[in-house]
């Protein structure tokens, strides 16, 4: 988005605050009756159903201010507005003070107190999901809860005639001018059990069935689990757990077992590992062998999974193994015993079959079943970086440092991964693509698994206060979405659908600018600092993102890589990296470019966008070969740019701005083939990447000390290979091809697509 649209954006939405903000305090001027809400909130439903698929209206408006969507390059983006952070409520219910609709006062965080509500409406889903709620007194106002799983259907979040605790209620005013209850913590609206105590008696349903037992209560889970109500399930076999007495031994391992089930389908996995542990019959209270053994088996299988998704595979590994034990005839846990093995040495030894997993990737096959490997690598203090990661061996280059497993992905193929402009007025700062979804994923999986939670939040949140741990409160942990989208901000990484190919590069890197493909957290790959310059390089296949080193690295180094490739352009650089991560570069090549005189700078600086203006005419897409007197026109062109290079200063640094004019050069060299001139060209292409390339005799030595990879290398190193094949030389392209190769399967994960690029040495 244009940065001047970007400020009038978020100088309207600072506009609409300050508005809302002279009315804090205050009470509504209008109440509406519980007829006119309906009625106005079924006239929204009316006009925006509750879609997941964005349409061009401004009507949406109507409820919710946050949500707005326009047409942005074909897309249609939804606007996610994040307005001022508080932090969520880690107080129980029970311990708050009870407030009513009517004492509610506007722009208030009523701290300390807690609003029990009834929903009386169908609830809809915006940006948020809504619904429209009476108290006990029979007031009534609209509900807007945010940053909640976009898979949900609305109807198991907030349905008609449910009870809910909203603790410290945030009361705002709407930008049409209304009033709703604004929960952006999912952890501050807890659902309440008919039999709470905490429900206040005008609320109270009016027939409670006091006399369930636990066996009635397990009935009535297993009726929800067979029709796929998870939530009411879990609730149910809870109250059924609630239920029972002290002597009800099998009966509670029954229900814990069932839930145990009933959490891995709604991924509360953590939840499932402990119901499926607690679930063991213990051998004092059944001696019933035969079916104690069956169902001992199934707890141990259930808790084999749960600690699987987790990734604790060696503890998986033991559960599965007990489970198999006790029930030789399970096919289940014996595939499973087989699966485990791979994880495990996927885990230890980082052998994973990348040819196959990027064959298994598709659109609608991309979260991957595999482990993430981190074996080379610890995480330390990093200086002026912050932490960093640091190899804990020598590293060879075109080794695998890390293949890493997302923590939460949002693909834009997948249901919900629409394209949203986020809008952070606490950050001033803006997102396009699929980070609004892959904030709701992540806040979704935090709040059951608290312990996946805590290493997410120990990532840079670019100095986010207050903290929040993640503590359990009324069975579920506290997160805060502000905190966790200032840390989605700092660490995020676009990421294509499938998976990396050079086919796709270029594609990629524009969306990744625009902000428009997929993206996802890889914890461990976010304790990596950049530099331009830097010694490794990221690709992706399906969900799991793989390093590799572009150079050799010593144990205790600190591991590198570019966040976003240099612009040709440093200034431009230098902007992207101060406006997204708060930081200067100063690699080896931000370095020499600051200490460039300020004549060469600007002199540099006005003949790039010369180039990129050149490239856009004569670049890859023009319609007919270029003629004599364009060639010459980039021959000078680049001639030029060079001069603008100190010799000293940037002796074997990297010269960005000649790449992409150089790849021109040995491209249109090859239409009337003179391999001695296509050489010498390429072999610019290699040095302007820093790579040192020395051919003695029979032999070729590449010195990646000083490179900057990116696929004009490969390109370079193959226009190379080729001309020596066609000189009569086929020994030295055979070595420049396998360099190539090498740097292909760095950069884009494996090898598979270099012959369909390249062709297969055939042709040549
Ligand atoms: C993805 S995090 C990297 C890990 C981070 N250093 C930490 O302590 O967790 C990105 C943040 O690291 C810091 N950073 C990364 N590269 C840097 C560099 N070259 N110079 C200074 N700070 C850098 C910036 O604060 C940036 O916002």
């Amino acid at each position: 988005m244009d940065p001047n649209e970007f400020a009038a954006l978020i100088g309207r939405h600072k506009q609409i605050l300050l508005a809302a903000k002279a009315h804090k305090g205050q009470k509504p001027s209008s109440e509406a009756s519980r007829r006119q809400l309906e009625l106005q909130f079924h006239a929204a439903v009316s006009r925006e159903p509750a879609v997941t698929k964005c349409k061009p209206a401004d009507n949406v408006a109507q409820m919710e201010h946050p949500v707005m969507v326009q047409p942005v390059q074909g897309h249609h983006v939804r606007q996610h507005f994040i307005s001022h952070a508080y932090p969520p409520s880690t107080t129980p219910v029970s311990e708050l003070e009870a407030i009513t609709i009517s004492d509610l006062r506007l722009e208030t965080h009523h701290r300390g107190r807690v609003l029990f509500v009834r929903t009386f409406g169908h609830p809809i889903r915006l940006s948020s999901v809504q619904n429209v709620i009476e108290d006990e007194h029979g007031d009534v106002d609209k509900l807007a809860v945010y940053n909640v799983d976009p898979t949900l259907d609305p109807e198991k979040l907030l349905p008609k005639g449910a009870i809910f605790a909203i603790k410290e209620p945030f009361y705002k005013t709407t930008a049409d001018g209304g009033v709703s209850l604004r929960v952006d913590h999912p952890s501050d609206i807890i659902r309440l059990q008919p039999l709470d105590s905490n429900i206040p008696a005008g609320l109270s349903p009016r027939f409670v069935e006091l006399d369930k037992s636990g066996a009635d209560w397990k009935k009535e889970g297993n009726a929800a689990y067979a029709s796929k109500d998870y939530i009411i399930a879990v609730d149910a076999y809870s109250q059924g757990l609630s239920a029972c007495s002290a002597d009800d031994e099998v009966l509670k391992c029954d229900l814990l077992r069932n839930r145990a089930m009933v959490n891995l389908c709604l991924k509360r996995h953590e939840s499932a590992l402990s119901d499926a542990k607690n679930s063991v019959i213990a051998a004092s209270v059944d001696n019933d062998g035969g079916a104690m053994m069956q169902l001992n088996s199934k707890a141990y299988y259930r808790a084999g999974r749960a600690a699987y998704e987790l990734g604790q595979f060696e503890q998986a590994e033991d559960l599965f193994s007990k489970a198999q034990a006790l029930n030789p005839d399970d096919a289940d846990a014996a595939r499973e015993v087989k699966r485990i093995a791979a994880r495990l040495s996927e885990m230890t030894s980082g052998s994973y079959d990348f040819a196959k997993m990027s064959k298994a990737a598709s659109k609608k096959h991309n979260r991957l079943d595999h482990a993430s490997f981190i074996k080379q690598g610890a995480v330390r203090e990093a200086g002026k970086h912050g932490r960093g990661l640091f190899a804990t061996v020598d590293i060879k280059a075109g080794e695998l440092i890390l293949c890493d497993k997302a923590f939460s992905v949002a693909f834009e193929s997948e249901e919900g991964g629409q394209t949203f402009m986020i809008i952070n007025l606490n950050t001033e700062r803006g997102s396009m693509g699929t980070q609004a979804t892959l904030l709701f994923n992540t806040v979704q999986k935090m709040l059951h698994n608290p312990g996946e939670a805590t290493r997410f939040l120990h990532l840079h949140d670019g100095g986010y206060t207050p903290k929040c741990s993640a503590q359990v409160v009324d069975g579920i942990a506290t997160i805060d979405t502000f905190q966790a989208q200032a840390i989605i901000e700092h660490n995020c990484f676009g990421c294509p659908t499938v998976r990396s190919t050079s086919k796709d590069a270029q594609q990629q890197a524009a969306k990744d600018m625009a902000g428009l493909g997929s993206s996802g957290i890889w914890v461990t790959a976010s304790y990596i600092n950049h530099a331009c310059d830097g010694n490794a390089r990221r690709a992706f296949i399906g969900d799991m993102m793989i390093v590799r080193a572009t150079k050799d690295i010593a144990a205790e180094q600190e591991i590198l890589m570019p966040y976003h490739l240099a612009d040709a352009d440093n200034g431009i650089t230098q902007a992207n990296f101060q406006r997204q991560w708060g930081f200067k570069c100063d690699c080896a090549i931000c370095t020499a470019e600051a200490r460039s005189p300020a004549t060469q700078r600007k002199q540099r600086a006005k003949l790039v966008e010369d180039a990129k203006q050149f490239l856009k005419t004569h670049g890859p897409s023009a319609k007919s070969q270029p003629s004599t007197a364009t060639i010459t026109k980039a021959e000078k062109l680049y001639a030029k740019l060079q001069d603008t290079y100190d010799k000293q200063l940037f002796h074997d640094t990297p010269r960005i701005a000649l790449v992409s004019l150089g790849i021109w050069l040995c491209q249109v060299r090859t239409h009337k083939p003179v391999p001695s001139v296509i050489i010498a060209t390429a072999m610019g292409v290699l040095r302007d990447l820093g790579y040192s390339v020395v051919t003695a005799g029979p032999r070729v030595q590449f010195d990646r000390t000083h490179c900057h990879l990116e696929s004009a290398a490969i390109d370079a190193a193959m226009y190379a290979a080729q001309s020596y094949i066609a000189q009569g030389e086929p020994g030295l392209g055979l070595q420049f091809e396998g360099f190539a190769k090498e740097l292909y399967r760095t950069l884009y994960g494996e090898v598979r697509g270099f012959e369909e690029r390249y062709g297969n040495g055939n042709g040549r």
